[in-house]
């Protein structure tokens, strides 16, 4: 298991990373997702869990072994980046090979592992190919591969889909996802994908401020963040505000059920996501607002809404596909889907 306590990582002055604690990969957890936005200190952390950033002060160990004087060979990680930084100019088989040479495996041996890893990345018959005739997702392929070859006792994954396209981004993350529990690979991965993040992680971490603001399942993540900028980064486009009584949380725009967690205060603040909110005839609810915008997005229309001055996000159901600016629309709250913020 790995543990960071009071870590500092400082660009100059700056301290990109501050004081900050984690855990991750311990048991029954296989893979963390450092969630955050651009420019948080995602990488950097990563790079520094990998021994490829010099650590200001704080510690980071291993099973218990403090990893400060370890070089990154020898911390036994598996890296990859954006860019899968292959060997240019050398095949396949050579790239994925390159780790177990180093380890001082035989040319045979190798052979063998590398063959059992370029079938479980689905790249079996491009063992010969040169590393630049590949496309952007086989060179992501063959970059995991190559960090899971010599069966690292951490996999560290820094937006190894961020310079793919869409589509070949949802398969590759749900291979991904399958790869590192057939190999049981404790894995941290960082992104700021949430879709990516969810699919893949057994627990989320967001990193604000140079420190781990929530660490959660991904569904107790979305359902309970921890505070408003939290739920923000998470979707959250309107924040109002709630009544807890019993099991229930009363709002203006309906009730929520708050079973599922003990919050510090009776009153709450709400999260709401586009799709917490269905917009619908004004016949179906009794809550209505005016239209401010309408976009469409593929397969559904997405309305602006202002309901008693609260302006909010809501996905039109089929009964208002001519919806234009100015209609009355009824507005009705997937108490589901909404965040609860603040619990303890
Ligand atoms: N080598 C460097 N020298 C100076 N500043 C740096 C260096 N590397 C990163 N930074 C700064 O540190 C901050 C964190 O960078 P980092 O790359 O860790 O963020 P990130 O969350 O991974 O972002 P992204 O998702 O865009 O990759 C940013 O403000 C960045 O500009």
């Amino acid at each position: 298991m790995l543990e960071i306590s009071k870590l500092v990582v400082a660009y100059g002055r700056k301290r990109v990373i501050d004081e900050l604690d984690w855990r991750a990969g311990d048991h029954g957890r296989l893979v963390t997702v450092a969630l955050g936005p651009s420019g948080c200190g995602k990488s950097t952390l990563l790079r520094a869990i990998a021994g490829l950033e010099p650590v200001v002060s704080g510690a980071i160990t291993f099973d218990g072994v403090d990893l400060a004087d370890t070089p990154p060979h020898r911390r036994d990680f598996g890296v990859v980046f954006q860019d899968g930084q292959l060997f240019t100019g050398r095949s396949v088989e050579s790239n994925v090979a390159y780790g177990l040479r180093m380890r001082g495996w035989s040319k045979a041996a190798a052979r063998g592992r590398v063959a059992e890893m370029l079938s479980l990345v689905k790249l079996t018959d491009y063992q010969h190919v040169s590393v630049d005739q590949l496309s952007g997702g086989q060179a992501q392929r063959v970059a995991l591969a190559r960090a899971l070859a010599p069966s690292p006792r951490l996999l560290l994954l820094d937006e190894p889909l961020a310079a793919l396209d869409r589509q070949l981004r949802e398969e590759l993350v749900g291979e991904i996802s399958d790869i590192v529990r057939t190999t049981g690979t404790p894995t941290i991965m960082v992104t700021h994908d949430h879709t990516e993040a969810a699919v893949l992680a057994d627990q989320i971490s967001i990193i604000a401020g140079g420190v781990v603001a929530q660490t959660d399942s991904p569904a107790d993540l979305w359902r309970y963040p921890v505070d408003q900028s939290t739920a923000q980064f998470l979707g959250c486009t309107t924040i109002i505000s709630g009544q807890i009584s019993g099991a229930t949380a009363s709002t203006e725009l309906g009730d929520v059920d708050v079973s599922g967690r003990a919050f510090a205060s009776t009153s709450i603040s709400v999260g709401l996501r586009p799709d917490s909110v269905a917009a619908c005839a004004t016949s179906g609810s009794s809550v209505s607002g005016s239209v401010t915008r309408v976009t469409p997005l593929p397969g559904r229309l997405r309305l602006r809404v202002v309901v008693d001055g609260i302006h909010l996000d809501a996905d039109a159901d089929d009964s208002l596909g001519g919806v234009r600016v100015g209609d009355e629309v009824g507005i009705r709250l997937i108490a589901s889907r909404v965040a609860l913020i603040g619990s303890r």
